[in-house]
C-alpha cells in the first residue's frame, strides 16, 4: 500500500496549533468503511479558519484537514459503493471531526459520498467544491419557497468568493437577473463575465440602516451574516426569500421583524454540512447539468498541497477571487 502526503493539524503545548506536512501509510487514517484515494481537493473559507487556527472549526488533534475532496474508491466494505467509483465528499464533519480531504487519501463512511456525475471530472467538481454546492443549495431553497427569474432580481453578497462566484454563475444560467455585492469592485469585469448584471459596493451595506428600505430583489443568497443579511432582508421585496449559508462579516443578525411582518419575506438557513444526501445527489446532479465548464476554469485556480497554508492566509485577507482547487500529489 502506497503511502502518501497529508498536510495535519497538532495541538502544541502552548495551547495553540503548528501544520506539517507528513508522509502517511493508510493504517494512520482513521476509522471508516471506504478508502478513497483523492484526486482533487480545494481550499474553503472554513479550512482556511481551520490552518491558521483562526476560530475552532477543528474538534479534535491530529486532523487533516479539508471538507471536501473527490477521488476513486479503493477500497469499500459498503454495499452500496463498488471500489473503482468516482465519489465526491462535502462536510458531514470532514477536516472538522474526521479527517478530511487535504490529503492524497481518506478513510471516510459510505453514507457521507455521493457518486460523481459522469460528465463531471474529479477536478471539475473540486473547482465547483463546497462553495458550489453550497451555492446550488441555496438556490434550490429560493425554487423551493417559490423564487423564479420573473419574480425579480437576485442578490449575492461576498460575490467574488467562492461560493459567491458560482452563485452568480448558476443563476446568470438559469436566466435570473443577478445583482453582485461584493468588497473588491476590481473584480466587476469578472463579475460581469459570470453574469452578474449589476454590482454593487459592500460598503453600502456594512452598518445596520432603517428597518425597510426601498425594495430592490426578490431573493438573495447571503454568505456574510451580520448587518449585511439584515441590510438584504430590509431590502427584499414583499413576499421575497432570502438564504443565508455564511457569517464572513459575523455571527449576529442586527434586525428587526420589519420586513417578515409587513413584507412577508423568508429567511431559509442553508446547512450544506450536514444536508440529507439525496438532497447532495440533486444538487450535484444539477451542478453537472448547469455549470459552464469555461467559465468555471476562470473561476478556479490550481495549487499544490505544499502552498495551502499561505493561500489560507490570502483566503481570510479576502484576497483571493473564485476557488482553489488543491493537488494532494504536490
Ligand atoms: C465554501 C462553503 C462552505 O464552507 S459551507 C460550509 C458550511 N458553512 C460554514 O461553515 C459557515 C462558515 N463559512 C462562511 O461563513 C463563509 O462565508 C462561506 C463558507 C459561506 C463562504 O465561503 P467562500 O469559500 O465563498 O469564501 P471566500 O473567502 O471565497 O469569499 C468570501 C466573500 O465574502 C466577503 N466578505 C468577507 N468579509 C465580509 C464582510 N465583513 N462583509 C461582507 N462580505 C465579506 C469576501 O470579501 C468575499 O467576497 P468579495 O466579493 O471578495 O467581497
Amino acid at each position: 500500500m502506497d503511502d502518501f502526503q497529508a498536510l495535519v493539524i497538532e495541538k502544541n503545548e502552548a495551547g495553540g496549533q503548528s501544520v506539517s506536512f507528513r508522509r502517511l501509510g493508510e493504517d494512520a487514517l482513521p476509522e471508516g468503511n471506504v478508502v478513497v484515494r483523492t484526486e482533487w481537493s480545494s481550499l474553503n473559507y472554513k479550512d482556511a479558519l481551520a490552518i491558521t487556527g483562526e476560530a475552532p472549526i477543528v474538534r479534535r488533534f491530529p486532523m487533516v484537514p479539508g471538507i471536501d475532496l473527490a477521488g476513486i474508491v479503493e477500497r469499500s466494505d459498503d454495499p452500496a459503493i463498488a471500489p473503482g467509483e468516482r465519489v465526491v465528499l462535502n462536510g458531514c464533519g470532514a477536516g472538522e471531526e474526521h479527517w478530511g480531504g487535504l490529503a492524497g487519501k481518506a478513510r471516510l463512511r459510505g453514507e457521507w459520498l455521493v457518486p460523481l456525475p459522469a460528465a463531471l471530472s474529479t477536478r471539475q467538481a473540486m473547482a465547483i467544491g463546497t462553495a458550489g454546492y453550497t451555492a446550488m443549495l441555496c438556490i434550490m431553497a429560493l425554487e423551493q419557497a417559490g423564487i423564479n427569474p420573473a419574480s425579480g432580481p437576485v442578490v449575492v453578497s461576498g460575490a467574488s468568493g467562492g461560493v459567491g462566484s458560482l452563485a452568480v454563475m448558476l443563476l446568470a444560467k438559469l436566466g435570473y437577473e443577478v445583482l453582485a455585492i461584493t468588497g473588491q469592485p476590481e473584480e466587476s469585469q469578472y463579475l460581469k463575465a459570470l453574469g452578474a448584471t449589476a454590482i454593487l459596493h459592500r460598503d453600502e451595506f456594512a452598518k445596520t440602516g432603517k428597518p425597510l428600505e426601498r425594495a430592490r430583489w426578490a431573493g438573495a443568497v447571503d454568505v456574510a451574516g451580520g448587518a449585511m443579511l439584515a441590510n438584504i432582508c430590509a431590502r427584499t421585496m414583499p413576499r421575497g426569500v432570502v438564504t443565508a449559508c455564511g457569517l464572513a462579516a459575523g455571527m449576529d443578525f442586527p434586525a428587526t421583524v420589519a420586513p417578515f411582518i409587513l413584507r412577508g419575506i423568508s429567511l431559509v438557513g442553508i446547512d450544506s454540512v450536514y444536508c440529507p444526501r439525496e438532497k447532495r445527489m440533486t444538487a450535484w446532479a444539477r451542478l453537472a447539468e448547469l455549470v459552464d465548464r469555461n467559465l468555471l476554469e476562470t473561476a478556479a485556480r490550481e495549487i499544490a498541497l505544499a502552498d495551502v497554508p499561505a493561500w489560507a492566509q490570502a483566503l481570510l485577507k479576502g484576497d483571493v477571487r473564485g476557488r482553489i482547487v488543491v493537488d494532494p500529489r504536490r
